[in-house]
Formats: structure tokens, C-alpha cells, sequence
């Protein structure tokens, strides 16, 4: 298994202002990771680096393979627009875009793999739902459904469980692992700690700079995880890009 994403120095941010500072480290095919942090981390801004939203501040973002593996990406809740008038059938079907191009024909084999999504995600029934209409969990169901269709070799997760029941959490959480067990490389966004510690092997802990990245029972100790908060809390939001990072406390009055 080959690295399909290698972060060297990448600086990420907005207007200038770094989000994720001076991060390096090889993703090798296959691995699911999760990336941990406090609020502010940097954790969303990495995924939207990965996914070639935001181009890096400095630093870079590789791909060995040139860029040609398919990347999925889903955002979190509050990102999705559910207002759009579209049915459960047609969000999912977009999950093939990439085949059938948008206005592509959806053959027959397309409608079996549809209605197999569907059935994977436990929405039958729900097909001719307006999304709007759709409980959180449902509608977590529904993009997971897109992303079984996509096929891609790179699935990046922000928050993919927050705020969903138990029962839901842990029918996705077996979409994942079924992801792991074909060989396709999975970062998730998450907080519970428990659900990381329980089911992804791997983790990267960020603080706007990388904590630490490895093996989960490793990385996610009480010592790192103070450290986390403490380098979240002590960011000077106004730093501009590849300024050395000082805690407020030391900040010139
Ligand atoms: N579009 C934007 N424009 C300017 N600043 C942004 C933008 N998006 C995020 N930020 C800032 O970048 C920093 C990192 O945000 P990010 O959303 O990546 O953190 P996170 O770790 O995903 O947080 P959370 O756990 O709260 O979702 C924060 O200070 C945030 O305010």
C-alpha cells in the first residue's frame, strides 16, 4: 500500500491568518484516521486543504498519484443546504455524477445500485422524501448513501456522527468500517474520543499545529490531550502565515 496524500510544511488559512500550521506526514492507502482536536483546531480547514478548497498558505499538499484518485468529501451538518428542492432518489443518484456525467442517462444497473444504497443506509421508503423534510439522522443517512455510490479511493468525514442517536452512529460507523475493509483510505473529523478509541486505528491530534499523529491509544493520552487544549487556547488568531507562533501571554503589550 503506497501513500496517496503526503502534507509537507502546508500552512492552510484565510486572509493570511493561518488555521493549520507547519504540517508534515505521509497518509498511506488504506488507513482510517481520525483527526482530533478542540474547537478552532484547524480540523475542518485541513479536510477543505485535502479536498483542493482551500490552497495551502505555504507548504503543499501531495498526491503520488498526480491527483487522480477520487475523493469524496462530506461537510458538516450545518454546511449541507437542505432548503434544495431535491428527493432522497435524486441526492443519492448524484453519488454517480462522476460516471454518468450530469445529464447523463441513469441506466438500470445505476437504479439497482441506487436502490442497494438506499437499502445500505436503511431509507426505503424515504425515496421520494424531500431532503428538507428528513430528520438530522435521516438525512446523515442520505449523504452516506451519496458517498457508497462515489466510490472513491479517499472519503474525508467532518463530524460525520455529531448529534446523532446511537443506533444511527453505529450504522454508519459500520459503513466506515466496511470503507476500511475494501481498501479505501477514510480521515474523519470527530470529538468522541470513546467512538475514535473504539474504532479508528489511527489518529492525527491537532492544535493548529499536529500534536502528535500515530497509533490512537498513543496519541490520544491525557498529556497530549492537555497540551492540545493548551496550544488552542494560548493561538494568537491574528498571526499572519509562517510567523513563528508565541502563546498570547508572551504577546508585546
Ligand atoms: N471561512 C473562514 N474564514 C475565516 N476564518 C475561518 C474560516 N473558516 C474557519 N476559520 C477559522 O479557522 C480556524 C480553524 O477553524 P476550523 O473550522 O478549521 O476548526 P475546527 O477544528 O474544525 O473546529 P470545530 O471543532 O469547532 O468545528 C478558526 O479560528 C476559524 O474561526
Amino acid at each position: 500500500m503506497g501513500e496517496v496524500l503526503a502534507f509537507r510544511d502546508v500552512t492552510l488559512g484565510y486572509d493570511r491568518h493561518p488555521a493549520v500550521h507547519h504540517l508534515s506526514g505521509i497518509v498511506n492507502a488504506g488507513e482510517l484516521i481520525a483527526v482530533c482536536g478542540p474547537n478552532g483546531a484547524g480540523k475542518s480547514t485541513l479536510l477543505k486543504g485535502v479536498m483542493g478548497l482551500l490552497p495551502p498558505l505555504s507548504g503543499s499538499i501531495a498526491r503520488p498519484d498526480g491527483g487522480r484518485a477520487r475523493i469524496a468529501y462530506l461537510p458538516q451538518a450545518a454546511e449541507v443546504d437542505r432548503s434544495f428542492p431535491i428527493c432522497v432518489y435524486d441526492l443519492v443518484a448524484l453519488g454517480l455524477w462522476r460516471r454518468t456525467g450530469l445529464f447523463g442517462g441513469v441506466s438500470r444497473a445505476d437504479r439497482e445500485r441506487i436502490a442497494a444504497a438506499i437499502a445500505a443506509v436503511g431509507l426505503e421508503g424515504f425515496e421520494r422524501r424531500a431532503i428538507g423534510t428528513l430528520s438530522g439522522g435521516q438525512m446523515q443517512r442520505a449523504l452516506f448513501a451519496r458517498l457508497l455510490l462515489q466510490d472513491a479511493e479517499i472519503i474525508l468525514l467532518d463530524e460525520p456522527f455529531t448529534a446523532l442517536d446511537t443506533a444511527t452512529v453505529s450504522d454508519l460507523v459500520a459503513l466506515v468500517e466496511r470503507w476500511h475493509g475494501e481498501g479505501r483510505t477514510v480521515l474523519a473529523v470527530l470529538h468522541d474520543l470513546e467512538l475514535v478509541r473504539a474504532h479508528f486505528p489511527r489518529t492525527l491530534l491537532l492544535a493548529r499545529s499536529p500534536v502528535d499523529w500515530g497509533e490512537t491509544r498513543a496519541v490520544l493520552t491525557a498529556a497530549n490531550l492537555s497540551k492540545a487544549r493548551r496550544m488552542c487556547e494560548a493561538w494568537d488568531e491574528g498571526a499572519h502565515a509562517c510567523q513563528p507562533e508565541r502563546p498570547v501571554s508572551e504577546r508585546a503589550a
